[in-house]
């Protein structure tokens, strides 16, 4: 198997719309999916002026003041929505180096006592003040995005031959957006030059990415089956997509949750991962119960050891059900959060490492 991939494939999504193209293109996505796990997609049909007008929002966005930012602070959010500062998130235990805005579909808090804990990860946003035209601009993306995911699981489906109302039904309502900011950092201090270490995504099934700095920007990379890590640069007009780690135990690890990173360098970069949500509730049983038939039983996909040790409840199976991993997970990124709201599981969560 050609695991060891030097570069990342890109998928032209036009090709799925003559007959005459489309077996080409789901066998190209089939190799992807298994032997990648990372992909691009060009011609994805998300109408340019919404990618432009949000790559216009991220300066103005970050630029506000910090008491601004700190109005819509993530740490009084209990759905883990807003505004969090550099260094408020570790990866394999290391600060990262970014400031974000995160933002979900809107969604009301329906949450009350007796509901599953990672209920209350649904809830509402929190948009900065004054800022009418920025709201628009995220629920516009949020909207063409979810469209996107939806298209885009279709052909996965048909590439590895399995019914989509299966995989459809295993979707959640809420879907999460992170506005990513990486400060240039300067190599004469101390800093580590993580952007974000080492992770395999955990918020959802599969990551579209907008890298919204220009192509000499570079950062992001992801690690391959030899352990070398390879750059993903920006390519104009394309998303990066990869799967997360839901994606990876509902297909038996036929299709592996690819480890990324980023580095920082001495220009500042924005990116713009969206998350296809998975709902809270799919247990790992059921997930695997229904999927077993379609999938092959050998599974001969190699795993690195930085990957095969990433921090993840779901793939362990430690938690049967994806909301209380996802929940797990956000505890333990912001555990100020974790604290003020969900004191009940704090320990649970914190301390469940065997
Ligand atoms: O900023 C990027 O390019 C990637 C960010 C990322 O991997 C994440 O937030 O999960
Ligand atoms: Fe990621």
């Amino acid at each position: 198997m050609s695991s060891n991939f030097q570069s990342i494939p890109i998928i032209d999504l036009s090709l799925a719309n003559s007959p005459a193209t489309r077996p080409g293109l789901l066998q190209q996505l089939h190799q992807a999916l298994i032997q990648v796990g990372f992909l691009y997609v060009s011609n994805h049909e998300v109408p340019q002026n919404v990618v432009s007008d949000l790559k216009g929002v991220l300066p103005r966005l970050f630029n506000l003041d910090l008491e601004h930012k700190e109005e819509v602070a993530l740490h009084n959010s209990p759905h883990f929505l807003g505004y969090s500062q550099i260094g408020s998130e570790t990866t394999a235990g290391v600060q990262d180096q970014r400031e974000q805005f995160e933002f979900a579909t809107e969604l009301p808090n329906t949450w009350s006592e007796g509901k599953p804990r990672y209920e209350l990860l649904k809830g509402p946003n929190q948009w900065p003040r004054g800022e009418p035209d920025i709201r628009l601009k995220v629920e516009n993306y949020i909207k063409e995005l979810t469209k996107l995911s939806e298209r885009f699981l279709l052909l996965v489906a048909e590439a590895l031959g399995i019914p989509d109302e299966l995989l459809f039904s295993f979707l959640s309502d809420q879907h999460r957006l992170k506005l990513v900011h990486y400060p240039s950092s300067d190599p004469s201090t101390a800093s580590t030059g993580q952007g974000v270490g080492p992770h395999k995504d955990s918020s959802g099934w599969w990551t579209f990415l907008l890298q919204a700095s220009p192509p000499n920007v570079q950062g992001l990379q992801a690690l391959n089956k030899n352990g070398d890590w390879i750059d993903i640069p920006v390519i104009q007009d394309t998303f990066v997509v990869n799967i997360g780690q839901a994606f990876e135990v509902v297909t038996h690890g036929v299709c592996k949750a690819t480890t990324h990173r980023v580095l920082s360098g001495s220009l500042e970069r924005f990116s713009v991962p969206f998350f296809q949500g998975v709902r809270g509730n799919l247990t790992k049983s059921e997930a695997l119960a229904t999927l077993r038939s379609y999938l092959p039983t050998e599974i001969s996909s190699v795993e690195t050891d930085i990957g095969a040790n990433i921090d993840s409840a779901f793939l362990r199976g430690r938690y049967d059900t994806w909301g209380e991993s996802q929940l797990r997970t956000k505890i333990r990124s912001h555990r100020d959060v974790g604290q003020r709201f969900y004191g009940d599981v704090f320990k649970k969560y914190t301390e469940d490492d065997s």
